[in-house]
């Protein structure tokens, strides 16, 4: 088996020490000859990257590690990018999230007016990754994590369209965890067919290996308990806030019974809720800054000053494995099938071509190959045109520097009642995104 060389684009995340674990977790079938951190902020970076070159000198002292904020030493002699990349950081997040709860529209990471705030600045930090990579290591592949994942995917589908980059989310591996909790298989037991757009959409079938079909028993729970599941199945989302995200799935599924909900389904079906139950002083930004960041921040301080690791400082999940499973299956061809954000291209036979969906796909060395979903129902399809249409806008408006598209794209957002929130939305976000978008007219 070759020995792969890899850059984690934001070296400085949460996300970092999880992966790396993972990867020295999975080195028999995954040989690593390079592991490189890659950041553009070196401070942060440093906290963790000086930790984790200390694990990995007691760990695998054969895989040669460095971190760097030069985009040369990065990207050349690389076989992936793993990128989770933030602009703006968590200070950023903060006002993503709050400004628009005080016109009383809800505040998401990834979705409303949240996530188009932020879609707005990750695409050109995406492009100069791409660009990056393609030109010190044209060979490479990009697996993205980065958010909002269906505004990044929609433009790279647009901007650089040859690239190989794979937009990816954790959230259903996650999901389908619970689901497994609930049938009491394992995850890697059960395959699923799914229909949607990023944080966008709904599992029609989740079979074993014998092909016995799961979805009737799985949606008796859910109309219940939600995803709610009783075993501690991800450590990191235990928050109060996830194990209410989880709970809520059974009224997601209440409105549309046939099929199973992706959660964030209920920022788009319950704003009123999601706005009612929120504190506009402490939001999620909040809870993760005091919560994860600190921990994983905590954690790498401590190895620092003791010089010592023990196993358990850094904890390793579904969605490090997922990152980890989708390089073996392009590195080593495995045709594993995943979840991934593709280019619909027919795999919804009666939604856009042109849309960036999330359906299953087999992966293998020239990458993903989507699976045929077949038609889906008025309902489903409706929620996705919207949606969807809402995407393009904003990578058309970042493209072209329209005030007019973003105004269109914030009225059309199902998560915001007028064009006059839209626009007094629009402005504000203008105002802290300075420094981050293109300028628009
Ligand atoms: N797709 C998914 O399902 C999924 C799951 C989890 C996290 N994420 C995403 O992963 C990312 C990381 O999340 P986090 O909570 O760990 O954030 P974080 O802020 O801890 O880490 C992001 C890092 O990216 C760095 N960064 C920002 N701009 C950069 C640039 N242009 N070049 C290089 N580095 C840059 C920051 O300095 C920071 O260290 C976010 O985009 C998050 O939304 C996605
Ligand atoms: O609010 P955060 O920063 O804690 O998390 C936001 C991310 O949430 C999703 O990922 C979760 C997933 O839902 C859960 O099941 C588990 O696997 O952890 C994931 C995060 O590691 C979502 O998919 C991401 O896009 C969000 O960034
Ligand atoms: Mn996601």
């Amino acid at each position: 088996m070759k020995k792969q060389s890899i850059v984690i684009a934001g070296g400085g995340s949460t996300y970092t020490p999880g992966i790396v674990m993972m990867l020295l977790d999975n080195l028999d079938k995954f040989p690593i000859a390079t592991l490189k951190l890659y950041d553009n902020d070196p401070e942060r970076q440093g906290v963790l990257a000086k930790a984790l070159e200390l694990v990995l000198k007691e760990k695998a002292p054969d895989i040669a590690f460095s971190y760097t904020t030069d985009p040369r030493e990065a990207f050349e002699n690389i076989d992936f990018c793993m990128a989770h990349i933030r602009t703006g950081q968590y200070r950023m997040r903060e006002l993503d999230e709050k400004i628009p709860l005080k016109y009383g529209v809800l505040g998401q990471e990834t979705c409303g007016p949240g996530g188009i705030a932020y879609g707005m600045r990750s695409i050109g930090d995406m492009i100069e990754l791409i660009d990056y990579m393609e030109k010190y290591s044209p060979n490479a592949w990009m697996l993205n994590y980065s958010n909002p994942a269906a505004i990044v995917a929609e433009a790279c589908r647009v901007l650089r369209p040859k690239a190989k980059v794979i937009n990816m989310c954790d959230m259903p591996v996650g999901t389908l965890r619970r689901m497994s909790q609930i049938i009491h298989k394992e995850p890697k037991e059960l395959t699923v067919n799914y229909f949607g757009l990023n944080h966008f959409g709904w599992w029609t079938s989740v079979r074993d290996t014998e092909g016995h079909e799961y979805l009737s028993e799985i949606r008796e729970y859910v109309a219940e308990h939600g995803y709610l599941t009783q075993i501690e199945v991800d450590t990191q989302h235990m928050d109060q806030s996830w194990q209410e995200t989880h709970k809520k799935a059974k009224d997601l599924l209440a409105v549309a019974p046939e099929f199973l909900p992706n959660t964030y389904l209920k920022y788009y079906l319950y704003p009123d809720y999601v706005v009612e139950h929120a504190n506009p002083e402490y939001t999620r930004a909040n809870e993760v800054m005091a919560g994860r960041e600190k921990q994983v921040f905590d954690a790498a301080r401590k190895i620092v000053a003791t010089g010592s690791f023990r196993e358990g400082d850094f904890h390793i999940d579904n969605h490090a494995l997922f990152i980890v499973d989708l390089a073996r299956a392009i590195a080593f061809n495995t045709g594993e099938r995943m979840l991934l954000i593709v280019e619909n291209n027919g795999a919804i036979a009666n939604f856009r071509a042109d849309a960036m969906v999330e359906v299953p796909c087999i992966v293998g060395s020239s990458g993903p190959e989507p699976l045929c979903q077949g038609t889906i129902p008025t309902f489903h399809r409706g929620m996705m045109e919207q949606q969807v249409a809402v995407e393009k806008l904003i990578v058309e408006a970042w493209v072209e520097g329209s005030y007019q598209k973003m105004w269109q794209a914030l009225t059309l957002s199902k998560t915001v009642p007028s064009a006059k929130v839209a626009k007094e939305l629009l402005d504000e976000l203008i105002e802290v995104n300075r420094e981050f978008w293109p300028e628009l007219h």
